[in-house]
């Protein structure tokens, strides 16, 4: 009844304005599904490859298609070890992680419209949908996403005491519009980023005392525990010929890093640090964790890259105690499966995250429900992330 009998790929707008992949799959029961290939901006070293869009399509389309015509879409493993086969590269290199993972997308959402199942249950079972991950949103941001911001890209509103992931969704969206008041406040103007937080051009240490203080309004406000974390995206802080991590005219040695990453944690209790660390230094990372791992979420998001490899190699080091799951850094859903599975064997929490670079898809929402993710990382408004948020809304109201 999966049989696939047809797939067709176009190029669709992103929500920066750029071209991104967008795959239909059909199965000869008339299942059908799309998925469309999100896009990072700062981007880890060792992720899958993305090819411009028409490029990737027009591989696609010649090595990919053919092969997959025919495979059950309900088959996961046999759809993407199509899509390796079809591409023959470690990195996707030669079809385009992009195409790689709409195809892969639309494949299980096609085989959960002829189960009559919603995604999240065909993906993770009957007993999928019971909990809910804390949804961390991006409230205020610089770096790669925003230019003339702050040098930490992240601020994320993470409110871990809500109970209900509907309370939580509106909770940071109240951190977010209380973000615009303390900086209002404060006489600052501020445009939005590429994720739709606000990009105030401010040192990070003053952006610090405001999310503090919008925080703890909303606390106020809500009445459960909202704290809140970083990503420092610190692979674009580093230099390495200078060996340094850059912060405008100001450098910090390795040591002086983990020194202000771990003073950090302290001083904002903070529930949660992506990236602290350059991503070739797990040593680094180890040394951080170590300190702190028992008080925050230290997690590898340039440094694992979703690959179950590059995590092994974590896990043997004590590099971080949660990975970043992103499945167009890896290609596909299988592979990302297999980055949660290995996490979970671990006892690393997962995070599963959007890209600086959406669309309207929604399968992470129905990835973080079917993994029982804890986390989920996909910003606070604005379209493209509020259709994650609101389609865990829904799955949570037995509404898809
Ligand atoms: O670094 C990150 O975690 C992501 C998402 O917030 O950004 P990008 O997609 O640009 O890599
Ligand atoms: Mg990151």
């Amino acid at each position: 009844m999966t049989r696939i009998t047809s797939i067709s790929l176009r190029r669709v707008l992103d929500s920066r304005g750029n071209p991104t992949v967008e795959a239909d799959v059909l199965t000869e029961s008339g299942g059908f599904g799309r998925g469309a290939a999100p896009s990072g901006a700062s981007t880890g070293e060792y992720e899958a490859i993305e090819l411009p869009a028409n490029e990737s399509i027009a591989k696609a389309r010649e090595h990919a298609v053919p092969r997959l015509e025919g495979v059950y879409a309900g088959d996961q493993r046999a759809v993407d070890s199509a899509l390796r086969a079809a591409d023959g590269t470690d990195d996707f290199s030669a079809i385009g992680a992009n195409s790689a993972v709409a195809i892969s997308m639309a494949a299980a959402k096609a085989a959960a419209d002829v189960l009559g199942a919603p995604l999240y249950q065909h993906l993770g079972g009957a007993f999928r949908g019971e909990n809910f991950p804390v949804p961390l949103g991006n409230v205020v941001g610089g770096g790669e996403h925003a230019k003339e911001a702050t040098h930490i890209q992240e601020f994320l509103a993470a409110p871990v005491g809500a109970p209900s992931v509907s309370e939580a969704v509106f909770a940071n969206a109240a951190v977010h519009a209380a973000v615009a008041d303390v900086l209002d406040e404060r006489g600052v103007p501020a445009a939005k980023g590429d994720e739709g937080a606000w990009a105030p051009p401010i040192s990070d240490a003053d952006a610090f005392e405001v999310v503090d203080e919008a925080v703890d309004r909303v606390e106020d406000d809500v009445g459960f525990e909202i704290r809140f974390g970083l990503d420092m995206a610190a692979a674009e802080l580093y230099d390495d010929d200078s060996e340094a991590y850059v912060y405008g005219d100001e450098t910090k040695s390795t040591d002086e890093q983990v020194e202000y990453v771990a003073g950090l944690v302290d001083e904002y209790d903070l529930a949660y640090v992506e990236d602290p660390l350059d991503e070739n230094d797990y040593e680094a990372f180890a040394e951080l964790t170590d300190r702190v791992g028992d008080r925050t979420m230290i997690c590898g998001d340039d440094l694992f890259v979703t690959n179950v490899e590059r995590l092994q190699e974590g896990i043997d080091v004590g590099a971080a105690n949660s990975i970043l799951i992103k499945p167009n850094q890896i290609g596909t859903l299988s592979d990302t499966f297999d980055a949660v599975e290995l996490a979970a064997r671990n006892g690393y929490e997962t995070v599963i995250s959007h890209r600086s670079g959406e669309t309207e898809d929604t399968t992470i929402a129905h990835l973080a429900v079917a993994t029982d993710a804890g986390f989920i990382k996909t910003g606070t408004v604005g379209g493209e992330r509020t259709a994650k948020l609101n389609e865990l809304v829904r799955i949570a109201d037995d509404a898809v």
